[in-house]
């Protein structure tokens, strides 16, 4: 998972045009992401429907940056493969609702695809503590699951300074994503807490210019130390 860029930006397409999502797709990849975060929704395991592996596929031929597939579905391992299958690169598995999410990982992994685990506003970061030695990437919800444009909840915060730690003591390179209400002025914030992936819907797609919003976000958290 070792990139160049200690700032990893993920647009997600919840708030792109659902009408014109290869459009968009192509666009925040020429504006610069590094990831393309696309939010599958059941509206089970959160209160709100997005789409499937058909959309993934879909999408697949209209760029070349990884797919960052956050499944909020609820169980998530009869559709791994499907999604692997589909095109996605990383797939995130949430702690809640899957009550074999360390089998769920090693499924992730044996499809040769990066693990993801995500992790709900209200769960406590020992969630993960079994979860190291297999997870890729951790996904930090700092808004409640199911919608864009929430309000960034600071009460997060010192959930991903202890994930930060909890990651230096496993002495592997798992990534800290943070997902909800990312804009300029919580990238700071967030990555001083130790988070080097961001997750943003309305803060890039919301914008008239993707590029100079992706630009922003990534300038936002330069060079911060954590
Ligand atoms: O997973 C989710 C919401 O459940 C996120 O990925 C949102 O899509 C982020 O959107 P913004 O909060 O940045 O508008
Ligand atoms: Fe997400």
């Amino acid at each position: 998972m070792a990139d160049a860029s200690p700032i990893l930006i993920a647009p997600s397409i919840l708030s792109a045009d659902f009408a014109a999502m290869g459009e968009e797709v192509a666009a925040a990849t020429r504006a610069g992401a590094d990831w393309l975060h696309i939010d599958i929704m059941d509206g089970h395991f959160v209160p709100n429907l997005t789409f499937g592996p058909p959309m993934v596929r879909a999408l697949r031929p209209h760029s070349h940056l990884p797919f960052d597939v956050h499944l909020m579905i609820e169980p998530a391992d009869p559709l791994l493969e499907a999604f692997a299958a589909a095109g996605a690169d990383h797939i995130h598995v949430h702690v809640e609702g899957n009550p074999h999410v360390h089998r769920s990982l090693q499924t992730i992994r044996a499809l040769g695809k990066k693990a993801g685990v995500a992790i709900c506003p209200a769960t406590p970061p020992e969630a993960v503590s079994y979860l190291l030695d297999l997870a890729d990437v951790i996904l930090v919800m700092t808004v409640n699951p199911g919608f864009g444009g929430q309000r960034f909840l600071e009460s997060q915060l010192p959930k991903i300074r202890t994930l930060r730690e909890m990651v230096t003591a496993s002495k592997r390179d798992i990534v800290i994503g943070v997902d909800g209400g990312v804009d300029p002025l919580v990238m700071p914030l967030a990555a001083a807490a130790g988070a080097n992936m961001f997750v943003s819907g309305t803060a890039v797609f919301g914008q008239a210019d993707y590029a100079m919003a992706i630009a922003h976000l990534r300038q936002a958290g330069a060079g911060v130390p954590n």
